[in-house]
């Protein structure tokens, strides 16, 4: 295996607050399913948020698919991070106004990569969301639909199908289960480990929901791998 992501000396601070993460060392390997756990406020979301660039660390060195993130420009980095990162939020952060299919092609749009790769696969952008909506349990009758008329559950389906198209490198999942009665998310993993499996894409997952831990490949706890929240040794 070899990495997809890569991190060392990563240090973070938001403004005017005390450090919050000091990794020494972290890797995500290609096609790797991970679960993070770390208690309430321990910086999970803050650290996703590094990995795609979205904040930049104070120190340190970020490699994704083998790019030094913290060498590209800003608008440079915002479009790296549509190539090769597919996002699936707690809230799931569709448009409403939008239908299924206009919501799961936007990354196509930021992404001229994406858009070619999921042609590619699938003939077209509207064949390769249907693919993905199809397999991740939405029927084709409610691809018509606008996204504020969905429910919870198919809301987050739209939400995996949208971060999966056109097979980014990496998806990072935070909290994406939280929403869901406990019986639909077990179910909602496979379907996202099987599409994972099927684009080649390695996956970040964050939750507090320990019971779905043993369904991963590997379980990192934050706190172990931050020295920041390590208890101080006397
Ligand atoms: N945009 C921001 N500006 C300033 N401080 C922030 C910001 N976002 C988060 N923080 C602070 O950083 C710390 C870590 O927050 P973060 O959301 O990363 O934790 P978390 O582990 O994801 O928590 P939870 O499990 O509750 O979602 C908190 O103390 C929080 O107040």
């Amino acid at each position: 295996m070899s990495a997809v992501l890569s991190l060392t000396d990563l240090q973070f601070a938001w403004p005017q607050q005390p450090l919050l993460l000091d990794i020494p060392q972290f890797e995500l390997q290609r096609g790797e399913r991970l679960f993070l756990k770390g208690p309430s406020g321990s910086g999970k979301t803050t650290l996703l948020g590094l990995l795609g660039g979205i904040q930049l660390p104070q120190q340190g060195q970020l490699t994704l698919h083998g790019t030094a993130l913290s060498q590209l420009k800003p608008a440079a980095r915002d479009h790296f991070r549509a190539d090769h990162i597919g996002y699936i939020f707690q809230q799931f952060n569709l448009l409403p106004f939008l239908d299924v299919l206009g919501n799961v092609l936007l990354p196509c749009r930021f992404s001229q990569r994406r858009a070619a790769r999921a042609v590619e696969r699938h003939g077209s952008l509207e064949n390769a969301a249907a693919h993905l909506l199809n397999h991740l349990g939405l029927p084709s009758e409610l691809h018509a639909r606008r996204a504020d008329a969905l429910s919870i559950g198919q809301q987050q389906r739209v939400a995996a199908a949208r971060a999966l198209i056109g097979s980014p490198e990496l998806i990072i999942a935070d909290e994406p289960t939280s929403a869901l009665d406990y019986d639909s998310r077990e179910g909602f993993i496979r379907l996202l480990f099987n599409e994972c499996e099927e684009a080649g894409a390695s996956l970040m997952f964050v939750s507090h929901d320990q019971s779905l831990a043993p369904l991963f490949d590997r379980v990192v706890d934050l706190q172990q791998l931050n020295r920041v929240s390590r208890p101080q040794e006397v």
